[in-house]
């Protein structure tokens, strides 16, 4: 008989991949199941996000989260006690009311979304039901588009240069498994130009190359020669995706690219952008100008959301109610799920499927700062993302995501599909239009 009742929960202090502490909840139920979980943390967060407890003071920066436990050990604890995990919905609705702040400073963003994941797994283990599959509830999945870092920079590698996240997306392979292949070809041949080129310095927070280019896109042309090195053709076999992370180095309609010397107005930033879609194989494009820039998001989205996706993160925040304006003013094709960023997971969800409902498609994504923890590999098969943005190769943080969803495909066995060109919904994806 299971009996899922919270029994026990207590908070304690573990560590982040960027030597950072952080959040980890422990949630035991009646019938002896635990669930497990670990907050992670963003670097180039978005203004709406749930808001992260911190110490403050000197120790490591402020960035201490004894308060955050506190809050876990102290409030949280006390009040879910007795409470059903399986209703994961109420739980995370008491979580919110009990904060009472709109973005989650009072008890802590990373106090509440530890303890709102942890309560999902003790409920997938006290079903006896790997975590993907009670959040399926038996409906079709596919197992997601991975995007992969081969270059950081932005607010990941001390803004070496001004784009943060170049990634590759290999649409046209047959399983996650062999697009987990091309990429570690694609990484490996990255690695070897950069090194010929005395361009490569060690890794970025996400594990991508930390580089030592001379322009943003210099990038570029290095990433599409290493996908021609490892023996893939652009565009129809393997993409690449941007985040541009435009808040970063712009706000009010001013933009200022420091590695290129450039100061841009949104428009030509527009142009700019529009310039590399034109001469790389881009498939996808996060962020392309700052989350207070509406005008240019639509601008951007009316320009190229037919051949490109164009993905809301600091834009979106996670917001279900973002994501239904977004599409009704076409400020968008593609929404980032970061369950840290909505707060709780009922709240992450809820984004996802405003984006499913208004046709974009959506990223499960982890954030620069991460763990061990596996829960999003989890969510982006049993919600049925279509992609999952994780970082890269070389850090276990980011392997611990992706082995995950290995075993997945592997679980499912011929029964597993694997989302390849689906995961996009812009219109010239058609696996027609783009495949070979
Ligand atoms: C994962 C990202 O970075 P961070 O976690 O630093 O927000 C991102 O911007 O998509
Ligand atoms: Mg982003």
């Amino acid at each position: 008989m299971t009996d899922a009742r919270i029994a026990k929960l207590y908070g304690r202090r573990v560590w982040d991949s960027r030597g950072r502490p952080t959040v980890e909840v422990e949630v035991h139920l009646a019938d002896g199941a635990v669930g497990r979980a670990i907050a992670p943390a963003g670097a180039s967060t978005g203004q709406g996000e749930a808001l992260d407890l911190r110490d403050g003071g000197s120790r490591f920066g402020g960035l201490d989260v004894r308060r955050a436990v506190g809050s876990v050990n102290e409030e949280i604890a006390p009040a879910l006690l007795g409470l059903d995990a399986i209703d994961q919905e109420s739980v995370d609705r008491l979580l919110v009311n009990l904060d009472g702040t709109p973005d989650r400073s009072r008890l802590g963003g990373n106090a509440i979304v530890a303890t709102s994941m942890a309560v999902l797994h003790a409920a997938a283990a006290s079903a006896g039901v790997p975590l993907w599959r009670h959040l399926s509830g038996g409906r079709p999945v596919r197992i997601p588009l991975p995007e992969i870092q081969i270059f950081g920079g932005g607010a990941h590698a001390d803004r070496r240069v001004d784009v943060q996240d170049f990634m590759v997306v290999c649409p046209a392979a047959r399983s996650f498994c062999e697009a987990l292949d091309w990429t570690a070809e694609i990484y490996r041949a990255a690695g070897s130009l950069m090194r010929k080129a005395g361009k490569a310095q060690g890794v970025a927070d996400e594990g991508g190359f930390w580089p030592a280019f001379d322009s943003n896109e210099e990038a570029l042309e290095t990433l599409t020669l290493a996908i021609e090195t490892a023996g893939f053709t652009p565009a129809t076999q393997v993409g690449i995706s941007l985040d541009i992370a435009a808040s970063q180095f712009g706000t009010g309609g001013r933009y200022t690219l420091a590695l290129d010397d450039r100061t841009l107005d949104t428009a030509g930033l527009i142009d700019m952008l529009g310039g590399w879609i034109e001469q790389y194989p881009i498939l996808s494009v996060e962020d392309p100008v700052g989350e207070d820039d509406h005008e240019g998001m639509v601008e951007f989205t009316r320009r190229f959301g037919h051949r490109c996706q164009v993905i809301g993160d600091d834009y979106l925040v996670t917001n279900a109610k973002r994501v239904e304006a977004a599409a009704t003013n076409g400020a968008a094709n593609a929404v980032l799920v970061k369950p840290n960023q909505a707060g709780t997971v009922t709240e992450a969800h809820q984004a996802l499927r405003a984006g499913k409902d208004a046709g974009f498609a959506t990223i499960v994504s982890a954030r620069s700062g991460e763990s061990e923890d596996i829960t999003i590999s989890h969510l982006s098969v049993g919600w049925d993302a279509g992609q999952l943005k994780v970082g890269s190769f070389t850090r276990s943080e980011r392997m611990a995501k992706w082995n995950e969803v290995l075993r997945i495909e592997e679980a499912l066995g011929d029964s597993a599909e694997f989302s390849g060109w689906s995961a996009f919904t812009f219109p010239d994806s058609a696996p027609s239009v783009t495949k070979p």
